[in-house]
């Protein structure tokens, strides 16, 4: 769907992106994790043709974003960072005026126009001046005109900045759902937005891609191994026999446990395999019951911090953000939701 090949991009003698190479496929949500700086939204507007690469290519299914920009844009549909909003329109003009941009033919306009305004709630505030909306409202605005048109591929920047956590979670229903029609790209310092809407991850620090994977593969990877934390019922050396047994099992750590009668293993198992219902039987048949089996991999938010040197100080910086947007936007949503605006 989209391919990204040794793409470059040189501000002066300061390299933002730095010989980029990956491929995003068709039906999936992929993360565009990187702390600040480290040349998300650069790379995001030279895939959306904003702005030219350096050096290297990027061709949107088969078309070269350069030579072939309309091809090309067409199945793009862009939430920049800072949406492109016209303040003195109301939603439904804005939408309009959008659909004319995009060349949508005019006897689809508006039922294309009605289907955008469902999937992003935004009925109850068509004819409301956007300089009236609150944020939230605000950024489903901006996601609404990126819909428009059936682009195939969704790129959204930084989509749940300075929103409060009720339209955190909105933005994050509507964006997961967006993955079952198109193809999302979305690019986020927060952690947990990654783990709990991509399907893949792409990290990139100070403009170099550090690492792509599923979040669930990254964990694993990056705590060297796939391990198990069990605490079983029964004798230290009847558990170790039977586990023995269990194929794929590399190492076997006993640690005395807190729970009476019971020991606690660390199990590391070779490559990605899953031996937990392995385990399971091997330890039914000698009648060791398992009182806790976890997966000890690495979070998501350790994986960052080990690939990029400045991630803790970027986590932090993004929870003090988010408290400060949290209390500012919830007076001003509860004053777009009240209807206590008054359209100028
Ligand atoms: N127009 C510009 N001129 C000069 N330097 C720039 C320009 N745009 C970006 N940069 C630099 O390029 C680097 C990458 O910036 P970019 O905005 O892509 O990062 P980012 O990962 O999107 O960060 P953020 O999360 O803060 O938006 C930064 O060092 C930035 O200062």
């Amino acid at each position: 769907m989209i391919e990204v090949r040794n793409l470059v991009k040189k501000y002066g003698s300061h390299m933002a992106v730095n010989h980029l190479n990956f491929t995003i496929e068709k039906g999936k949500i992929y993360g565009f994790l990187g702390p600040n700086g480290a040349g998300k939204s650069t790379t995001m507007n030279m895939i959306t043709g904003y702005i030219a690469s350096t050096e290297g290519e990027i061709l949107i299914d088969g078309h070269n974003i350069l030579e072939e920009p309309e091809e090309a844009k067409k199945k793009i549909g862009y939430l920049p960072e800072i949406p492109p909003l016209y303040v003195d329109m109301t939603v439904s003009e804005y939408l309009k005026f959008v659909a004319e941009l995009k060349s949508i033919p005019k006897e689809k306009r508006s039922g294309n126009i009605n289907e955008v305004m469902s999937t992003t709630k935004l009925q109850s505030v068509k004819d409301r001046l956007i300089k009236n909306l609150s944020k939230g409202y605000r950024q489903r605005v901006g996601l609404a005109q990126a819909l428009l048109g059936y682009p195939e591929i969704i790129i959204l920047d930084e989509p749940t900045v300075g929103l409060d956590p009720k339209q955190i979670i909105e933005i994050r229903d509507l964006i997961k759902s967006l993955g079952n029609k198109h193809t999302v790209i979305l690019s986020s310092h927060i952690l947990s937005e990654v783990s709990a809407v991509c399907d893949h991850v792409l990290i990139i620090d100070k403009g170099k891609l550090v690492a792509s994977d599923t979040p669930e593969n990254l964990s694993k990877v990056m705590a060297g191994a796939n391990s198990l934390e069990l605490t079983v019922k029964g004798k230290e050396e009847v558990i170790r026999k039977a586990l023995d047994m269990v194929e794929n099992i590399e190492e076997l750590v006993y640690h005395q446990s807190m729970i009476k009668d019971a020991c606690d293993f660390t199990v590391k198992i070779a490559g990605n395999q899953d031996m937990r219902e392995n385990i399971f039987f091997a330890l039914a048949e000698v009648k060791c019951p398992i009182l806790k089996m976890q997966s000890s991999n690495m979070s998501l938010e350790e994986v960052f911090l080990k690939l990029t040197d400045d991630g803790r100080s970027i986590s932090s910086e993004v929870d003090e953000m988010f408290e400060a947007d949290t209390s500012e936007n919830l007076a001003e949503d509860s004053d777009a939701e009240s209807g206590k605006e008054e359209e100028k």
